[in-house]
Order: C-alpha cells, then structure tokens, then sequence
C-alpha cells in the first residue's frame, strides 16, 4: 500500500515511518510512505501557502492552488487511483472499522491543513472523505496524520506478530481490552489474578473475556449500543458485574 502525505512538513512525516511497527511495515515493503510539501508548489518569492481569511477573524486559511499542485504531484508520482483523505475536526471520526476500510485502499492521499485550515473549495474539489481523530483542534494534520498511518500499517498481512495480533483482535471486535499483568506475581501494589496464573488456557480466555465486556459496558457502554450479545456474552458480563458489586 502506498500513503502519500501533503504536509507543510514532510519530515515529520519520513519520522513515523522510521519507527516500531510503522517502520518494521515500510523496511518489508508493506507500505510505503512519501512525504510532498504543498511550499514547493507555492508562487513568489515567499512561496506563500496561506493568506488572510474573507470576512476577517482570526489566523490564516491555506491557499487552494500549492495544494491542489502538490496533490497532484502526489497522485502522479504514484500508480493506479488514490483516495484523498483530508485530516480534520469536521471530519467523521476514526474507529477501527474506518480503519479498516481505509486499509483496503491501494493509495491514500493524506492532506495536512495547517492554521485555520484549507479553503473550502479545494476540500470540495479534491478531498473523497474529511476524517477527524477526536473532538479537539491541532497545531495541524500531521499528528492525526501519523495516527491514521499507524492505524493502518498494523493491519497490512504480515506486519504484526502472532502476540501483537492478539492484542489487536481485541480490538477488532469493538470492546475494550482486557487488563494485562506481568512479572512479578507479588507486589505492593497487588498481587496478579491466579486466573491468570492457572494455566488453564479455556479459564483464561473467559475471564479475559468477561474482563472486556465489563470494562466496556463500565466505561464504553456506547460501544455496545445496538450490538446483540451472545448469550454466553450476556452471562459474562452478568458475573462480572456481580464480582464487581462483592
Ligand atoms: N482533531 C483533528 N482530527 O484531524 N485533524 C484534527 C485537527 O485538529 N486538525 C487541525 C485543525 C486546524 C489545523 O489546520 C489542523
């Protein structure tokens, strides 16, 4: 998969390639990540990517054509089509099944807005889809940027190990995780459930489960709006809510 960035700063870009699963992702060709910053594309001698906003207000608005050229510089240096995704607060909000989706795609353009944003008519012409990471405002795109990268370079065949899938399996069926403990078993601060000391692989698993559920329903309950539980779902989240309330 390739992922094109437009980004006022391309470096920041080429670092969350170098790094972790990103990185280990790029190194065996699974992705590959270009950086394209709209300044090379901009005009005059300050090569300027932004201007005042119409109607006055606050901060500056990037200009419509270094993107639009250094958009189209990205979708020429790569092959085949390429959905442009646009990082943004008025965007529909990333979860995993968008990520997913976004994962299929055998190119993606990312654009980076910076200050106030892009003007309105490039997003209209150019963006396919507004994706926004959270309820907050940046500095800019780059970091919601990164995020999505990563989200997507952990579900290309072959980037995570067996242990990292199984942490992202449960993920995948939208609940929260289970808590995790390593060594050592005694501590001040507690001592590690015997569940998990047990060795009883089929004990293990239903509590890690019942673990997810309760947790879910405790801190996520909109992430079980709507979803019919399994009945053996249902009689795990009862005991976990009942080992709660002893
Ligand atoms: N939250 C977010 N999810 O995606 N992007 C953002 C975000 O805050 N973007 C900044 C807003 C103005 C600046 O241009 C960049």
């Amino acid at each position: 998969m390739r992922i094109d960035v437009v980004s006022l700063f391309p470096e920041f870009v080429a670092q969350c390639a170098a790094f972790g699963v990103v990185g280990r992702a790029v190194e065996r060709g699974l992705l590959s990540i270009h950086g394209t910053n709209p300044r090379d594309f901009a005009e005059g001698n300050y090569r300027r990517v932004d201007d005042r906003p119409f109607g006055g207000g606050p901060g500056m608005v990037m200009l419509i054509e270094p993107l639009r050229r250094a958009l189209d510089a990205a979708r020429r240096a790569g092959e085949g089509p390429s959905r442009v995704v646009y990082m943004s607060p008025q965007g529909r909000r990333l979860d995993q099944a968008g990520v997913r989706r976004l994962a299929a795609e055998p190119r993606l353009i990312v654009l980076c807005g910076r200050y106030e944003g892009v003007d309105e008519r490039l997003i209209r012409a150019e963006v396919d889809e507004e994706v926004s990471i959270g309820d907050y405002v940046l500095s800019g795109g780059e970091l919601p940027a990164a995020v999505l990268v990563d989200a997507i370079a952990r579900l290309q065949d072959g980037v995570l190990n067996d242990t990292e899938s199984a942490q992202q399996d449960s993920f995948e069926d939208g609940l929260l995780d289970c808590p995790h403990y390593t060594r050592p078993v005694e501590h001040d601060l507690g001592r590690v459930p015997d569940v998990l000391l047990s060795g009883d692989h089929a004990r293990i698993a239903r509590w890690r489960r019942m673990q997810s559920l309760g947790r879910t329903a405790a801190r996520r309950p909109d992430l079980l709006d709507g979803r019919e539980l399994s009945k053996a779902d249902r009689e795990l989240l009862q005991a976990y809510r009942e080992e709660a309330a002893a």
